[in-house]
Order: structure tokens, then sequence, then C-alpha cells
């Protein structure tokens, strides 16, 4: 089943570049509010509220600035101002959900660092369903019905079925990357 707007590029990042990015998310400060940790840049996102915190985050940092520049250059997406940094131990997961849709711009992008992982995708009104799997250092672009339309989340589990059997999640981190349109980036 494909998920129609979802576009994977696999190799996105090299394992060098991602095993760089982990190290800096690593020096960096976690946050604990969640059961998952996680890092905001640019834009903090309230997740009670599900809409962008007048509270400020962090700049984007160096070591993610040229992601986001990347991305732009790519032409994948309009450049992203706000970063999402999550972090998945093995067993953790993130409960389906559409990104708010006023919140942020038509396409979201997720870059997979750490471990592999499956990305199940729920169309919201007719209940279709596909199972992506996301290898580190690979890019999942969302756009149209799959930003739109369909719910992505991740089961929380400790392994993902593969082409030999089940293959066992080790600690994952992912960068998600969103453009805030102008209107509410001046807040
Ligand atoms: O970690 C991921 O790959 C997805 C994160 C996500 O869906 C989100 O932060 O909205
Ligand atoms: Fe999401």
């Amino acid at each position: 089943m494909k998920v129609p707007g979802l576009s994977y590029v696999s190799e996105w990042l090299t394992a060098e570049e991602c095993d760089a990015l982990v190290a800096h998310a690593d020096a960096a400060e976690w946050e604990r509010t969640l059961r998952r940790r996680v890092q905001h840049y640019g834009h903090r996102y309230d997740y009670v509220r599900r809409t962008v915190s007048p509270v400020p985050a962090p700049p984007i940092p160096d070591w993610i600035a040229p992601l986001v520049r990347r991305l732009a250059d790519e032409s994948r997406m309009a450049e992203p101002n706000q970063v999402i940094v999550n972090e998945y131990q093995p067993g953790q997961g993130i409960s389906a959900h559409v990104d708010c849709v006023p919140c942020f711009g038509p396409v979201v992008a997720t870059v997979s660092l750490g471990s592999a992982c499956e990305m199940d995708f729920t169309h919201a009104e007719d209940g279709r369903r596909a199972a992506v799997p996301l290898a580190v250092g690979s890019l999942c672009l969302l756009a149209g019905d799959a930003r739109h339309l369909w719910e992505h989340g991740i089961a929380p589990r400790r392994s993902d079925p593969g082409p030999a059997g089940r293959v066992p999640r080790s600690r994952r981190v992912s960068l998600t990357f969103r453009t805030i349109p102008p209107a509410r980036d001046g807040r």
C-alpha cells in the first residue's frame, strides 16, 4: 500500500553524519517532560494545547543548520524554522497523529538516526493502513494526503518485522523539520 504524498529518500545522510548528529544531540540538553526525551529548536510545540507555544525555544543550533539549508537547497520544503529532536528507546513510540495542519507548512520532513523503525500510517477517514520502514540515514517527507489525511505513529514495541524475521530496535533519534508560516512565526 502506497501513501500518496509520502516521499522516502534512503541514505540521505551517511553513517558518519548520523553518528555525529546523535553525538551533538547528546551533548545538548534533553527535555524530560514527555515519556520520550525531546529537544525543541526555533519554536516550541505545546503538546497539551496542540499548537506552537509562545514560550521561546533556543534557536536552531549550528549542528542542525546545515540540514535546514540542505532541505531548502534541494527544494524539498520551504526553509524549516522549527526542529524537534525525538529519542525513542526500544519499546517507546509515538501515538498516531496528524501534525497540526494550521501550525505548520505543507511539508514535514523527518530523518532517522541510530536505529531503523517502522512508521504506521492510517487514513484518518477510511482506515486504510500502511507500514513504512524508516532506515537509518533516511529522509521521510510528508506532503499532500500523507501530511493532511493520513495519521502517522510508531508502535511502542521492541522489534519490527523485517524480510528475514523480527528486527530488534535499538535507540532511535529522529529530527523533524517544519516550517511555521510567517503569520505564526511573527508571534
Ligand atoms: O520520530 C519520528 O519519526 C516522527 C515524529 C513525529 O511524528 C512528530 O514529532 O510529529
Ligand atoms: Fe508527526
